[in-house]
C-alpha cells in the first residue's frame, strides 16, 4: 500500500472530543480491514478547534459550525494530515478552496434521542417542565410539540451533558443517537423521537472524511470504506442545507432516504419558537439526489418569505 512518497503512517486528523475519537477510530479501523493494515500505519492526529475552546456560548452566536472544522482543514491544507473525519453534520455546506469530501462512512441511526429520569417521553413531560438543547433545530422543535416547556442552552460533550442531567440541573436533554450508540452510551437513552415527529439534523449520524481534492492516492484509498447510498442521501440533504443556511440562526431539518434507486427528502424550517414551520417532502431518482435537496431548498425559502430568515 504504501509507496516511496507517503510519510510512513497515514496520518488521521480528528478533535480531542471522545465521540470524535470513536469516529476516528472507527475510520482506521474500517481501513485497516480494507486494506489489511496494521495500526501502525496510522497515526491519530489530535487538533483543538475553538469550537471545543468556546464552552460557554451557543454555537450559533460565536459562527456556527466551521468553528468545529477550521482548525483540521487548516491542517489538511498545510499537509499535516492526509484525511480528517468529522460529523458530517457540523460540516458547513462551502468547504475551504481546494478540499473535499472524499468518503462517507455507512450511516447510523439518524434519530433523536430523549434522555430524563422524569418521563418516558417528551410528550409525558410535567407542565413546564425545563429541557437542556444547544441546538436550534431541537429547541424549536421541542417548543413546537410542547410550547409549555422551557428549553435552556445546554452546551459541553455528551458526557457533560449527561453529568448535567444527572445532576438535576434539567429535566430531560435529546441528543443524537448516533453518537450516543458510537460512544457506547445506547443504554443511557429513555425513549426514541421517531423521523416523522422529529426530523434530524441534515448529516445526522453519517461520519464523511474530507481530504485535499488532489490527493489522489488518499482518495484511492478511501474508496474501500466510501458507502455510496449514503453520499447519495447526503448529497440531497447538504444542497437543501445550502439553500437555506445563509443564516445559521435558523432551525432547520433535513433527511434523505434511499430506496430501490429512489430518494425521498423531507426538510422543514421552523421560527425558533417553533409558532411557524413549513415542511416539504419530494422525491426522484438516486442521481438527481443533489437537485431535489436544492429544490425543496428553494421551495422553503420562498414559502418562508424573506422575514423568515431575519430573526
Ligand atoms: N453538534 C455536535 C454533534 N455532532 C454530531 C453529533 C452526534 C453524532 C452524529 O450526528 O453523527 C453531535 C452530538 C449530538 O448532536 O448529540
Amino acid at each position: 500500500m504504501q509507496t516511496k512518497n507517503r510519510p510512513k503512517s497515514i496520518r488521521i486528523g480528528t478533535r480531542g472530543s471522545a465521540l470524535a475519537l470513536a469516529q476516528a477510530h472507527e475510520t482506521r479501523d474500517r481501513l485497516m480491514k480494507a486494506h489489511g493494515l496494521g495500526s501502525d500505519a496510522f497515526e491519530i492526529v489530535v487538533i483543538k478547534t475553538s469550537g471545543d475552546r468556546i464552552q460557554d456560548r451557543p454555537l450559533s452566536e460565536v459562527g456556527g459550525k466551521g468553528l468545529f472544522t477550521k482548525e483540521i482543514e487548516q491542517a489538511l491544507i498545510d499537509g499535516d494530515i492526509d484525511l480528517a473525519v468529522h460529523s458530517s453534520k457540523d460540516m458547513p455546506t462551502v468547504l475551504p478552496e481546494g478540499l473535499g469530501l472524499t468518503a462517507f462512512l455507512p450511516r447510523e441511526d439518524v434519530r433523536d434521542a430523549f434522555i430524563s429520569p422524569k418521563a418516558k417521553r417528551l410528550q409525558d413531560l410535567p407542565q413546564g417542565a425545563v429541557v437542556g438543547s444547544s441546538s436550534l433545530r431541537r429547541q424549536a422543535m421541542i417548543k413546537r410539540l410542547r410550547p409549555d416547556i422551557e428549553v435552556v442552552t445546554y452546551r459541553g460533550n455528551v458526557q457533560t451533558r449527561l453529568a448535567k442531567l444527572a445532576a438535576g440541573e434539567v429535566d430531560a436533554t435529546l441528543l443524537a443517537f448516533a453518537g450516543l450508540k458510537r460512544l457506547g452510551l445506547a443504554g443511557e437513552v429513555t425513549s426514541l423521537l421517531e423521523t416523522e415527529d422529529f426530523l434530524p439534523a441534515v448529516g445526522q449520524g453519517a461520519i464523511c472524511i474530507e481530504t485535499r481534492a488532489d490527493d489522489g492516492e488518499t482518495i484511492a484509498l478511501l474508496q474501500a470504506i466510501h458507502h455510496t447510498e449514503t453520499a447519495t442521501c447526503l448529497a440531497a440533504e447538504r444542497a437543501f442545507l445550502a439553500e437555506l443556511d445563509g443564516s445559521c440562526r435558523t432551525p432547520i431539518g433535513g433527511l434523505a432516504r434511499l430506496e430501490a434507486g429512489e430518494v425521498t427528502f423531507r426538510g422543514l424550517i421552523l421560527k425558533p419558537d417553533g409558532s411557524e414551520v413549513h415542511e416539504i417532502e419530494s422525491r426522484g431518482a438516486a442521481g438527481e439526489a443533489a437537485g431535489i435537496g436544492a429544490r425543496a431548498g428553494q421551495a422553503l425559502k420562498a414559502r418562508g418569505g424573506p422575514d423568515f430568515f431575519s430573526h
